[in-house]
């Protein structure tokens, strides 16, 4: 028994009733409107009226000449468009990548991009007309002008339903039914969307879809698809085992498509004849209209279509016992099916390469992707890693910084401290113990240079009667007078030290006995005419002065402190204020005079 198989609805069918091919009359054009208005024009009337959009494309042609670079552009996508419609697909696709590689006007890339995928398709150049649709369907949402992204989803749409992705086609269908553009009405969409309902089996007789597609498509004066659904309604018919209603709808919708000369409708309204008449037992009508389906179909044809007719004869054959009739028809319907069922696989194959090339790439885009983030994340911890680099760097020279400034403060407290621990804290010259120590030294070195030197000591006189009449802040005061008086015939290199109390010692070193007798009596003399002043009262004090030389006693200290501090003895006992030499000890040869006797 025939099994009606579901038609599946080749590519070209759907392009062909897109591009629509009613030869509506045309009224001559009074007078010629400008090129944009006449491409604009043109473009509406490709689905509308094919002949007239014709007889423009050639007069636009004609003023080429006069267009803007823009304008030509648009020209030469509507040469591409027809060079589709006509059948020409390796023509068509070339000038369509011509506008979409060189026009750089976006909607008109997405609308040539949209063609060119159908061209591709009709081509059977299959895998790249799902690659690109991949492509176009990725760049959707950047598609501003809305009436290039309603084309572009329509082919898009198309194309899905003729890999049989009929679920996906139908979302997109319904999606476009949703937000029609400006100018755009319900039939093209709400009949493609019928077409790949049919094709998934969602359909019946009865479906609400079928009467408001056919009333979408009357009011939008496009009455192809109408015929397209009407057609549809027709094998739902057959499908039911309807043949009757089936036919009754056949012999309204024939006439129009007849005269329409449509290939594919009319291919089709004979092939639903032909299985009608078939399931009703009426062989010779059947027959009739499979004969009218191969009469219309063009050599070489392999569809769907064909194949079921081939098989309405070559069962009619059979049954009649024309073997040989049969068998004819048979190894056609054989090629027909195998020729038909290939392209099925190719379709398929190729959609699901195409597929997984997008998903190749979409993985390889996110490994990318993954890499970068991997990549700005390393280079980010490296940045953090110098940074933390630097904060160590900055708190290890802080810390640095810190010890130097400690040990440089201690250093300075060590050497304050020290330097305090050299010096007499009321005068600020030698103590004792490093007036010693230095004189020590310092003879030393001249011993070995031979060099003279001469060891002075002076005591205040009567220093106690100073305290007790002034008090002892005069007396310190008086003491540090008497340093400063001192200081003054001295030379940089002689030692200076506060002995004890009032008591202080003078190392004149380069200095013959001579010389320093002449220095300390300077001293003297000084003490003595310098009195100080306090509370405007004039203090005069004196003091006793010991010397001593190496030239008379040698380099050795001990020796030295001694015959100075006999020498200063002696000044004492013999009056006070007064200069006394240890060479004087032995040859009183001068004597000074006492200024004061007493204070
Ligand atoms: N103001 C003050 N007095 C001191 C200091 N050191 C010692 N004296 C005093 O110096 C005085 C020394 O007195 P004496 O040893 O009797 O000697 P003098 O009164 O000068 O008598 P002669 O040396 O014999 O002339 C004592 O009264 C000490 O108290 C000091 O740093 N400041």
């Amino acid at each position: 028994m025939l099994r009606w198989k579901i038609r599946s609805w080749p590519w070209p069918v759907l392009l062909a009733m897109a591009f629509g091919v009613l030869m509506q009359p045309i009224g001559a054009a009074a007078s010629t409107p400008p090129n944009a208005a006449l491409l604009t024009q043109a473009e509406d009337l490709r689905t509308s009226d094919h002949p007239q959009f014709l007889r423009l494309l050639e007069t636009l042609q004609q003023q080429a000449s006069s267009m803007s670079p823009h304008e030509r552009w648009q020209l030469r996508y509507l040469q591409g468009w027809q060079a589709a419609f006509r059948g020409d697909y390796a023509g068509a696709e070339g000038i369509l990548r011509e506008v979409i590689g060189h026009s750089g006007d976006p909607p008109l890339v997405a609308k040539a991009s949209a063609v060119l995928m159908n061209a591709m398709a009709s081509n059977r150049h299959y895998e790249e007309a799902f690659e690109l649709a991949n492509r176009l369907m990725a760049d959707l949402p950047k598609i501003e002008d809305t009436q290039a992204r309603f084309l572009v989803r329509l082919y898009v749409a198309q194309v899905l339903s003729y890999a049989e992705q009929y679920d996906l086609a139908a979302n997109y269908f319904r999606d476009m039914l949703q937000a029609l553009p400006p100018g755009e009405t319900s039939c093209k969409p709400e009949a493609m969307l019928i077409s790949v309902l049919y094709q998934s089996h969602k359909l019946n007789s009865a479906s609400i879809e079928l009467p408001r597609g056919i009333e979408a498509c009357r009011a939008a004066g496009q009455p192809i698809f109408a015929d397209t659904i009407w057609l549809v309604k027709a094998s739902l018919y057959l499908d039911e085992d309807q043949p009757d209603r089936a036919i009754a709808l056949l012999r309204q919708i024939a006439p129009r498509i007849l005269a329409s000369q449509n290939y594919y409708h009319t291919q089709n309204v004979q092939e639903e004849f032909a299985q009608a008449y078939w399931k009703l037992g009426d062989d010779d009508k059947a027959r009739k209209a499979a004969l009218a389906v191969l009469a219309v179909s063009d050599p070489g044809d392999i569809n769907g279509t064909l194949k079921d007719a081939y098989e309405i004869l070559y069962r009619i054959e059979k049954k009649h016992g024309r073997a040989m009739a049969a068998l004819t028809y048979y190894e056609h319907y054989a090629a027909q099916n195998i020729g038909h069922l290939n392209d099925i696989s190719a379709k398929t194959l190729a959609y699901d390469v195409a597929q997984q090339r997008m998903l190749a790439q979409k993985l390889e885009t996110e490994k990318l992707s993954r890499q970068n983030k991997l990549l700005q994340l390393q280079q980010a911890l490296a940045a953090k890693t110098i940074e933390t680099g630097h904060l160590y760097i900055a708190l290890l020279l802080l810390v640095l910084a810190s010890v130097i400034f400690w040990l440089l403060r201690t250093k300075r407290s060590q050497l304050h401290f020290k330097q305090q621990a050299r010096l007499d804290g009321l005068t600020g010259i030698f103590n004792h113990q490093h007036f010693i120590g230095e004189a020590q030294r310092a003879l030393q070195l001249l011993e070995r240079r031979r060099g003279d030197a001469c060891l002075v000591f002076i005591d205040l006189d009567y220093f106690k009667q100073i305290n007790d009449t002034h008090g002892h802040a005069v007396g310190d005061a008086l003491l540090k007078h008497t340093v400063a008086i001192c200081k003054q015939p001295m030379r940089a290199n002689d030692l200076f030290g506060r002995l004890g109390g009032e008591e202080f010692g003078i190392l004149l070193l380069g200095c013959s006995h001579e010389q320093g007798m002449v220095i300390a009596d300077r001293v003297r003399t000084a003490i003595e005419t310098t009195p100080m002043n306090v509370d405007g009262c004039a203090i005069t004090f004196s003091a006793s002065i010991g010397l001593v030389s190496t030239q008379a006693c040698g380099y050795g200290l001990q020796l030295l402190c001694r015959e100075a501090d006999a020498a200063l003895y002696r000044a004492k006992r013999s009056g006070r204020n007064r200069l006394v030499s240890h060479v004087e000890h032995n040859d009183p040869v001068k004597l000074f005079q006492v200024g004061h006797g007493g204070p």
